[in-house]
């Protein structure tokens, strides 16, 4: 079966069948088409289909051809006008040539269409289509995360968005038309731009001096806040990368200057497919030096008094949860279907209204159905037929979550921790807080909520905080939780983050934050000469004869290794061209 006939089949199930168009492709046992291909191809058609059933009614090629359906028109008109390579078939196909023959008439109908709609380019135009079947993220702004390991906020706004209009607030980015941008007054390095600007081609984009992120799915990394006397981070479940890569460019904004030995991000993945696609953020974001990926490996099953992890002092856990707050998850834009001929339609001009009513009732059955179907973060789905079973999934990601929780409790060095999910439900958030914080180990270790007041300044200002009631009435806990809403005016996703501190380590652990005084961005403290100054004295060190020269040497050394850094990465970006970039929760 071709590609085209593959995606004609899933085109004309999706209005019958529950799921996600993901899990319909991905799923699929029997397909020979590559997976991401025959994805795209029916997503785009999808959402061009309103400007291509005017083109191929207009060019009336239906009634011309008479073996194309609708369905395998849309797709073939799409690839023919739309798609870099033009239809995917060899050109002695018959497919192919029914439609190629009428290029010309199908082109300048094309241009008509996109006329009628006043967009002077097709870029203009695709925007307008990418607007439109938006769905409910078009009433969302694009998050997007400048990656400090590359370029900065300044580099950004004069490059990739120098078109862009500064706008006063998040409400202006989605109701004024244009472009916009929005500086995020929360989140550092993070900018809220209008909805329907293609990333695919935009340099910054597939080179990984910007990622696509969530202002929500930025908590984690910026509240747990890694610094250098920190030791080694833990992400315990990576995968696609969004948070490790943010990490990653936190430990280099707050890398202590003339310091060797750079800490190590372990990043585990169990799921060693979406491990592949970690590695590839890694390498893309330029944060592969730092970061050590643990592929398939089960954060379970790690071991934390290893030596491995003897230097762990930070953890982020952003585990598997029901996905209840994300934006817009895979929605499946309408199809917009030509009309067949006259003459296939019994003679009557308009479907009739039997016809048009069992269409309805059919797409109203499957929207039901999808409503019922609990798509996790990580794509798998489940049936849910009632409240009971609802319950029952949140109990078992609840037990996981907290399990999890409990084993990065044991890493000994380990002084902070960050929990998330991207679910609204408090069993998988403050429940999950309140359990861990009761739990024997917690006690016997020291660990304690995060409160608000100790928290970075961008999320202490964050106004939506936890439930107390879910929190069993404990205030101080609740204010620590960090919550998001979707569809509260905020822009961004749903979302929980909680942070776990203790002001001592486990004895036998020492506190290797070393012997010299720290700033707030975790860089050593220096007198006017540049001498770093003793924590117990608070004085700076005092020159040796000949020291002085030694200390110059190892500057030089160190600044060549942060020049290491950014050529390596410079070098990985070069293979990665087939990068079509990941947005995520
Ligand atoms: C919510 S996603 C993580 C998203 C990621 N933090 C990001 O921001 O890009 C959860 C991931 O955890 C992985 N996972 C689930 N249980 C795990 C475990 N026990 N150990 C390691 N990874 C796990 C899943 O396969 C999934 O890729």
């Amino acid at each position: 079966m071709s590609l085209y006939h593959e995606a004609a089949e899933i085109l004309t199930s999706s209005s019958d069948t529950g799921g996600s168009l993901k899990s319909r492709v991905f799923g699929k046992k029997k397909g020979k088409a590559p997976p991401g291909q025959l994805y795209a191809l029916v997503l785009e058609t999808a959402k061009w289909s309103p400007v291509l059933k005017e083109v191929i009614e207009k060019a009336d090629i239906l009634r011309l051809e008479r073996k194309l359906t609708p369905t395998l028109a849309l797709l073939l008109v799409h690839d023919l006008l739309l798609a870099k390579g033009g239809i995917a078939l060899p050109q002695s196909h018959g497919l192919r040539a029914s439609v190629e023959r009428h290029k010309g008439r199908l082109s300048s109908e094309f241009t008509l269409a996109r006329l009628r709609r006043k967009a002077p380019t097709i870029e203009a135009l695709r925007e307008q289509v990418e607007r439109a079947s938006a769905g409910e993220e078009a009433n969302y702004p694009r998050w997007v995360r400048v990656n400090a390991l590359k370029s900065s906020v300044e580099e950004q706004l004069e490059t990739t968005f120098a078109k862009h209009t500064r706008a006063d607030s998040i409400q202006d980015i989605v109701t004024k038309g244009g472009r916009h941008i929005y500086i995020d007054p929360h989140v550092p390095n993070l900018l809220a731009v209008s909805p329907g600007m293609d990333f695919a081609k935009v340099e910054a984009y597939t080179s990984g001096k910007i990622i696509l992120q969530d202002k929500a799915s930025c908590f984690p990394a910026y509240l747990l806040d890694p610094r250098s006397e920190d030791g080694d981070v833990i992400d315990a479940c990576s995968a696609p990368g969004n948070k490790t890569t943010h990490l990653a460019a936190i430990l280099y904004q707050h890398r202590p200057e003339f310091e060797d030995a750079p800490q190590t991000i372990f990043a585990f993945e169990k799921d060693s497919r979406r491990a592949k696609t970690l590695e590839k953020m890694v390498n893309i974001a330029g944060s592969k030096p730092i970061t050590r990926i643990g592929f398939g490996q089960d954060f379970l099953q790690v071991d934390p008094l290893s030596e491995k992890y003897k230097d762990v002092g930070a953890l982020l856990l952003d585990p598997s949860c029901s996905g209840s707050g994300i934006v817009g998850r895979d929605s499946m834009p309408e199809l917009h279907l030509p009309d067949p001929p006259a003459d296939n339609r019994g003679g009557k001009a308009k479907p009739n209204q039997a016809n048009a009513n069992k269409k309805k009732r059919r797409r109203d059955e499957a929207e039901e159905q999808a409503q019922n179907v609990l798509v996790d973060d990580d794509g798998n789905e489940t049936v849910v037929k009632s409240e009971k079973d609802l319950e029952a999934r949140l109990e078992a990601l609840s037990a996981f979550q907290l399990t999890l929780l409990l084993h990065a409790f044991r890493f000994p060095r380990a002084k902070k921790i960050t929990y998330s999910t991207c679910s609204i439900h408090s069993q998988e958030n403050e429940r999950v807080v309140i359990r861990a914080l009761a739990s024997d180990i917690a006690k016997a270790k020291g660990w304690r909520i995060l409160r608000r007041e100790d928290q970075v300044s961008g999320l202490r200002d964050w106004p939506v905080r936890g439930l107390v009631e879910a929190a069993e009435g404990d205030e101080t806990v609740a204010e620590g939780c960090i919550r998001s809403y979707k569809g509260d005016g905020r822009g961004v996703m749903g979302f929980f983050v909680a942070g776990f501190v203790r002001d001592s380590v486990d004895a036998g652990a020492h506190d290797e934050s070393g012997p010299y005084l720290r700033d707030d961005d975790g860089r050593i403290v220096r007198d006017v000469v540049g001498m770093p100054v003793l924590k117990s004295t608070g004085k700076a060190v005092a020159l040796r004869d000949g020291a002085d020269e030694e200390e110059n040497d190892d500057d030089e050394e160190e600044d060549e290794d942060e020049d290491d850094i950014d050529d390596e990465n410079d070098g990985d970006d070069g293979g990665e061209d087939e990068w079509e970039g990941i947005s995520d929760a």
